[in-house]
This record gives C-alpha cells, structure tokens and sequence, in this order.
C-alpha cells in the first residue's frame, strides 16, 4: 500500500563531529508503507542518520521530509508528534511493572491510567497481531514478548513511521520469524518501517527496499529481490570480501577451565545457575546456546568472580578459584568480553587509551613499577586500533564518540591482549559489522589454535554453530543438552533453545 508522499525524506544530510563527518550529503526516500533496511559498516553513520530522524541530534545542512511537510525536529517529542517512533536495542522496560504500566508510563494523557489505556492496548495489539497482553508483568515476558511490547509503547503514541534499530540482535530464529509477520501486519495498515540491520540475509528476507551507506554518505539503493548477501557486504566495504578460513579442530585434552556442579541462586532463593558442570580445555570454543535471561549472565558472573557460587567448584587451570577477586581472576589469565559493554566494558566519558588500561592496570604495557605506564598503554592502543581496525579519528577521543561497533571492536582488542588463557566472551560480535565479525573471527581462531580456550555466548545462532567446538544448550539455569556444531540447523538450535525439543516453552 503506498499514498502519494513518501514518508520520510532526507536530503543533503550532513553532521559534523569533531574531526568525523558522520553523516555527509544523505539522500533516502522511504516509501509509506514499506520496510526500508539501512545497512552499512560499523562507523558508517547508520545510528547518528536515525538519531536525526528522531530528534535526538540536529543536522548541520539538509532537510527532513514527513509525509511530505518539511520537519524540524528539535527533540523525540517533535519526531512523535510527526508520527515517528524509535524502538531501541536495549529495550527500556521496567521489568517490576505490568505492560500497561509500562506502556502509559509518560503517556498518561492519552487515553488514561485505567480501562481506556487497557482497552486501547488491546485493539492495537489485535489490529497488528502483536499478542500483547496488558496485566502481564514485565519480567515474565521472554525476549520476543518485550519487544512487541516496545512497538506497541510507539504505536500507543500514534507513531506510523517507526525507526527499528538492530531489532532482531537479540532474538532467536522462531522469534525473528515472528516479528518479520509483525512488520508485515503493519505494513498492511499502512505503516511505515526504518530498520537498521548488519544481518544482510535478514535484510533480503524482510526489507522493500535496501540503502547502503559507506563512510558516512549514501553509496546505493539496492533491490532486495535482485542482490545477494555477498553483493550487498561488498557494496557496504566498496571492496570484494575475503574468503572465510576453513575450520580444522584445535582441542586438545588440557583443561583450563573446569566448573563441577555449580549452583548461583538470585535475592529470592531462585538457582539461576543450576548444577552446571564443564569443562573447556586448550584450543577449544564451548559454545553456550540460551535464550536470553536462561543463566547465561549469571554463568559468566560466577566464572569472573562477580557473583558468588553458593556452592560447587570453579578451577582455572587446577587451580580453585573461590575467594579469588575479579581482578585476581584477570590476572590469572582470564578475558571478559562483557555482555553490556556500557555498564562493564567502558568508560564512556575516558579517552580510548585510558579504556585500554581499564581492567588491565596491574599488568603490562600498561604499568611501570606501580605506576600507570602512560606511553605503553598509549601504543598499544594504537596497535589495538590497527589490528582490531577500530574506526577513530585518534586514541585521545572519548569512547562514546566512537560508533557502537568500532566500542565492541575496542573492547575485543583489549581482552585479547596479554595472551589470555581463558576468553569469556558473550556475544564479541554484537553490533558489528559483517566485515568486522569475520575480522573477529578470524582473531579468535588464530588464537584457539595457539591454545585459548573460550565460552562463547551468543545470540547469534549462526556465530555460535560456525564457531564452536562444542555447544550446550541453557534453559532456567540448567545445561539441557548438547548439540553438535557439525550438524545442527539454527533452527534446531532455537527449538533446543525454547525448550520445544523437551515439549516445554521458557
Ligand atoms: N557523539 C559523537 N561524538 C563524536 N563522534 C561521533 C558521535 N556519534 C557518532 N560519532 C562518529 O560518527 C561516525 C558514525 O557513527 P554511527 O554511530 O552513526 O555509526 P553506525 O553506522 O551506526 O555504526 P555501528 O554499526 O557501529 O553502530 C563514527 O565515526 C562515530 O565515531
């Protein structure tokens, strides 16, 4: 269904930071009432276009066009008022309050607290088939659930035009399926939708119409029905892709991390990491397959001493590591890729090489004696931004100026650095892009082959398939099964994952 106007135009959009044209000379037309993929590689200004579009952050030249009046959108409150909503990666729920609280929160004017708001909630879900229902808590809702939740908040707000940003990131393949029939829905009633994806085979399945932005400006418009996931990488990087590296086995029988029957409960007595026993030994992945919020966080906060383990036994290399602080554990060899690299990565307001200390400050090249070694942390660094091909005007930038994905590369970087026995990565490659991930990849096999064991947590089904020796499957706390990586579809992998293999739903 299209009207005569597009819904969103944008013309000769151009942001400065400093020393970074993030976004320079953009032109897009979206269509009303179609799915319009943006895509491009990490740093190349998807997020700060879509920041724009929302209010979030002003243009220095270029118009925005809505429905086909020009807009000046000085805040979110403007873009909502044209009928613009955002849907956030990080979902921003309250997870003690039911989804009507949730969804009235800020808009109570509209159709109040009470019947009207319950009432209203319930026709949007139905006219779009979002099965949301309103006196449900929050935290029993699972990932998908919350997600139609946040559309539906935007809905509720009267947006016809919503901005998606890597909305399928954290959800499952059955769960992807249904929000593509979600997006569907809504463009059959008209509605318009932005997304931002680095999943390209994603993109082809589900978006009218596909534009890639390089560097910053728009390179092309590409056909969904007439380009392949390859062609479209090639059109983000402007340069052929290599061909990916050949898998051999690297695991050996030496043990480096060793977990027997550990148990974590949460406040309320709850075991969160429920009897879980494994072993991960020298050049070899273990992957962990779980739909988020099964134990997977608790896993890693119990391995990195963040969490105590009420009882069983946690030995890195032989060695028992109970009462052994975090830092403790880092220095024996341990690297964490943090699930939230905002609240355990970084810190958003240092420069990049004060980051790269970050964790690291007892350790080499980052220390003299006692003293931070600045000169040493500062090359290597530099090195870190070679190697890890982290997109930065320079080391001495604050880290939330970089882009979401050149963040995780940095952090990758760090973690990697020092020869660490043991990686605990959860999902090293959110955000990234493709050629970023493979580049990730890559560094993480050659490092395997010369003896890291890693756990891998992933929501990638595809990364933890293609990178794992060995895979197991979380669900409530518990290590449910294992899969072979050689094999098994990601679709069976989500079956597995949701308990359907067991006839049970998490
Ligand atoms: N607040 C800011 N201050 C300085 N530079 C910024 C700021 N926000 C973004 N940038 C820079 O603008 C460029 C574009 O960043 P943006 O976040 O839009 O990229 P992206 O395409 O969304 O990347 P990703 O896929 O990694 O999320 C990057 O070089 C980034 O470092």
């Amino acid at each position: 269904m299209s009207t005569t106007e597009p819904a969103v135009e944008l013309h000769g959009i151009t942001k400065r930071f400093p020393g970074v044209v993030a976004n320079h000379d953009i032109d897009i037309t979206v269509a009303a009432g179609t799915v319009h993929a943006i895509v491009g590689e990490n740093g190349a200004g998807k997020s700060t276009l879509m920041k724009i579009l929302y209010g979030m952050q002003r243009p220095d030249e270029g118009t925005i066009k809505v429905n086909g009046e020009v807009a000046d959108l000085h805040s979110p409150s403007d873009a909502i008022a044209r009928g613009i909503g955002m849907v956030h990666q990080h979902f921003m729920l309250a997870d003690n309050l039911t989804v009507l609280e949730n969804v009235v929160l800020g808009a109570e004017r509209l159709h109040g607290i009470g019947g009207g708001a319950r009432r209203r909630i319930r026709e949007i879900s139905d006219q779009y088939g979002l099965g949301v229902e309103p006196d449900r808590l929050v935290e029993d809702l699972g990932v998908g659930a919350r997600q139609r939740v946040e559309i539906l908040k935007v809905l509720y707000r009267g947006a016809r035009i919503l901005i998606l940003d890597e909305p399928t990131a954290v959800l499952v393949p059955q769960e992807v399926d249904e929000l593509f029939a979600n997006l569907e829905d809504l463009k059959r009633e008209g509605l318009t939708v932005i997304f931002i994806s680095h999943k390209l085979d994603e993109v082809l399945k589900v978006a009218d119409a596909i534009t890639v932005i390089r560097r910053g400006t728009t390179v092309a418009s590409a056909d969904p029905k007439e380009v392949s996931a390859r062609q479209l990488a090639e059109l983000m990087v402007g340069s052929e892709l290599p061909v990916p590296e050949l898998r051999e086995s690297t695991v050996t029988d030496v043990p480096v991390l060793t977990m027997e029957n550990v148990t974590v409960r949460d406040a309320t007595g709850r075991a969160v990491v429920d009897g879980v026993s494994l072993t991960i030994h020298e050049g070899e992945i273990l992957g962990i397959a779980g739909v988020e919020g099964n134990g997977q966080a608790e896993l890693v906060e119990a391995i990195m001493g963040m969490l105590p383990a009420e009882s069983g036994v946690i030995r890195l290399g032989g060695e028992d590591l109970s009462g052994r602080s975090t830092r403790r554990r880092r220095e024996m060899g341990v690297g964490f890729i943090p699930e939230d690299r905002h609240r355990h990565g970084l810190l958003l307001e240092s420069p990049l090489w004060e980051n790269r200390v970050l964790g690291h400050q007892t350790r080499s090249p980052n220390v003299k004696g006692i003293l931070i070694d600045r000169a040493g942390a500062r090359r290597d660094t530099e090195r870190i931004v070679e190697e890890y091909d982290v997109r930065t005007p320079g080391i001495d930038v604050s880290a939330d100026s970089l882009s979401g994905g050149n963040q995780q590369k940095l952090i990758v970087g760090r973690e990697m650095s020092g020869n660490p026995k043991l990686l605990i990565a959860a999902h090293p490659t959110r955000g990234v892009d493709v050629g970023a991930q493979a580049a990730i990849w890559d560094h993480l096999r050659r490092a395997r082959a010369e003896g890291l064991a890693v756990l891998l947590i992933s929501a990638d089904l595809d990364e933890l398939i293609g990178m794992s020796d060995t895979l197991r499957v979380i669900l409530r706390g518990r290590l449910v099964g294992e899969a072979d990586p050689a094999t098994i579809t990601p679709d069976e992998l989500g079956s597995l994952m949701t308990g359907a293999a067991e006839g049970s739903v998490a």
